[in-house]
């Protein structure tokens, strides 16, 4: 795809996100990997309005390039796209379900969602990490993060929200939402006897769409 392509589909997905309530106000943030460097939203920006031209642009080494401001959230989407050569794109949100598991969830656990259906364990992975908190924008974070997307395409940061990569923006969307999903039915079904898949049912998934 083109670079102008590609901000054609954030603006498009961003709106998706937003019309779906997986983002309300200005929260989250995407960015997406380019053969020049990133393609990151910009700060105080709505994923409901994002703006083609206005998408902030940074270089190989992250410096901010064009556009506006990026997101204050550099350093979480660096810290993950230098940890995950393999990843095209990460995807933060402040989406309910799996902020609630964020605020439930002690950090240091490595699953705080149980792998319920195929297409969380598909999409998201055997691994979901628990980081501790950190204020919104701050760059200490970016250590922990970066250690933690080595061995995982999500995490959950305490009590904010959800941090997700994929090998490409739609893989990234599409896993972000999953993550919403599976979280929301572990909410549903916490304190019940949920039949969850068995750790040979998670591998044959992992070995066949890992
Ligand atoms: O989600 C957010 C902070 O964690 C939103 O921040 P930005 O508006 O700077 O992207
Ligand atoms: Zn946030």
């Amino acid at each position: 795809m083109t670079e102008a392509e590609i901000r054609d589909l954030l603006v498009e997905l961003g709106a998706s996100l937003f019309a779906r309530g997986y983002s309300v106000g200005s929260a989250g943030n995407i960015s997406v990997r380019l053969p020049d460097g990133y393609l990151m939203t910009p700060t105080n920006s709505s994923l409901g309005r994002l703006q083609a031209d206005r998408i902030s642009k940074l270089d190989k080494d992250w410096n901010h390039v064009g556009g506006d401001k990026p997101s204050k959230e550099v350093f979480m989407h660096r810290a993950v796209l230098t940890a995950r050569p393999e990843a095209g794109a990460v995807v933060h949100l402040h989406s309910t379900y799996a902020t609630a598991i964020g605020c439930l969830a002690a950090p240091g656990e490595s699953a705080p969602i149980p792998p319920l259906t195929p297409y969380f364990v598909m999409r998201v992975g055997r691994s979901l990490p628990v980081i501790q908190y950190y204020r919104p924008g701050d760059g200490a974070m970016e250590q922990e993060i970066h250690a933690a997307a080595k061995g995982a395409r999500a995490m959950l940061l305490a009590n904010h929200g959800p941090v997700v990569s994929g090998k490409n923006l739609v893989d990234a969307v599409y896993a972000a939402e999953e993550l919403e999903e599976s979280a929301k039915l572990a909410l549903m079904l916490r304190g019940q006897k949920a039949r969850e898949l068995t750790p040979a049912q998670v591998d044959d998934l992992l070995s066949t769409f890992g």
